[in-house]
């Protein structure tokens, strides 16, 4: 049986050897043999599909090691800032510490599916009339004004955590990749995984380290612009973020491993969505999507060598934003086919 981010990886982790761990089984996710992703590519491309993680998003992962480690330290509250899968799996992970949490969200744009989570945990969820930036200002305001723990991956528990998944990838494949490939938004991600292939190289345990390409929503790129982009706007919501707490250490993840940080659009986006979905058989939301369609679009631009060894993560399940999957390809709603009850109609509809 798996036992969790923090067992199983525990004397690589900033965890005392006591410390009990509040886990929900996290980790250990699907890394998938990608066989249209590569053929499309020209190179061996395999999936980590983070979706699979128990509140269906990678953040499980440093979740786990943040509650872990507030819940020892006596803490009876935290807070976070999300676009709602941090919310999502805070608010799973503080129930299972038996600490209240609180959640502020930028009002009307958090997906139906992190909207439930939080509320179906018990969360305190606050709405804020902004954008995700200005949840995370608030939310640090209110860290040093009361009695709770922030959890936002500024919090280096966080990226403890996430660090894990290089490792599993590492572990999957018996080396490290050439490229590793995934979205970025607060760019607490991509620092983790950078931090976690560098540490298994120092190790011993990888020879080498991947290129790190890192992919941002084209209407909320700030570090593709190089400065922050006030009004964030993607249908990809979970990375419509205009200021990233982790700007600097993504750059250095950037420019220490050789890699790249660009944009896609939503249209670029979308398509990638619904080619995973349609010939890898994985479900994503949109904004996981964007790593697959900047794998797309590197290796259009001749920056993907063939035969190369690829990773790209998937970090968020399609069931949190369901609603891309039922618009056609023109944006139109889809509409199931109704039959009556009877054999012959039903063979008809079929076709
Ligand atoms: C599905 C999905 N894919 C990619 C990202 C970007 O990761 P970072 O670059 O580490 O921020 C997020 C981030 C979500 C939040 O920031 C939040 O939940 O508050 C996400 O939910």
């Amino acid at each position: 049986q798996w036992a969790g981010v923090v067992e199983e990886y525990r004397e690589l982790l900033d965890v005392g050897p006591d410390t009990p761990a509040v886990t929900l089984g996290e980790g250990g996710t699907p890394l998938i043999r990608a066989e249209g992703l590569s053929a499309r590519v020209g190179a061996e491309v395999h999936v980590k599909y983070e979706g699979m993680n128990p509140t269906a998003s990678f953040k499980d992962r440093g979740m786990t090691m943040a509650i872990t480690k507030a819940k020892a330290a006596g803490a009876k509250a935290v807070i976070c800032a999300s676009t709602g899968n941090t919310s999502a799996s805070a608010a799973a992970y503080a129930t299972k510490a038996g600490i209240t949490s609180a959640v502020l969200v930028p009002a009307g744009k958090i997906a139906m599916g992190k909207m439930s989570q939080a509320v179906a945990h018990g969360a305190t969820l606050l709405e804020v009339d902004g954008n995700f930036d200005d949840c995370l200002t608030l939310c640090r305001k209110l860290s040093e004004a009361y009695p709770v723990h922030l959890v936002n991956s500024v919090n280096p528990d966080r990226i403890e955590g996430q660090k894990t998944a290089a490792f599993e990838i590492v572990d999957a494949l018996g080396a490290a990749p050439d490229i590793h490939v995934l979205p970025v938004g607060n760019a607490g991600n991509i620092t983790a995984y950078w931090k976690g292939f560098r540490e298994y190289r120092e190790l011993g345990l990888a020879g080498s380290v991947p290129k790190m390409f890192g992919f941002q929503a084209a209407g909320a790129a700030p570090i593709v612009l190089g400065h922050p982009v006030d009004e964030p706007e993607t249908v990809a919501t979970a990375i419509r973020i205009g200021n990233p707490a982790s700007w600097e250490q993504a750059e250095a993840a950037r420019d220490e491993s050789g890699g790249l940080i660009d944009s896609v659009t939503d249209a670029e986006i979308l398509a990638a969505h619904r080619l995973l979905s349609s010939t890898e058989g994985i479900f994503v939301e949109p904004g996981s999507a964007a790593s697959v369609a900047g794998l797309l679009k590197a290796a259009e631009a001749g920056l993907v060598p063939a035969g190369s060894l690829v990773t790209v993560t998937v970090t968020g399940h399609g069931l949190k934003d369901p609603q891309w999957a039922l618009k056609s390809a023109d944006g139109g709603d889809t509409t199931p086919v109704r039959v009556p009850v009877d054999a012959v109609s039903a063979a008809r509809a079929l076709g």
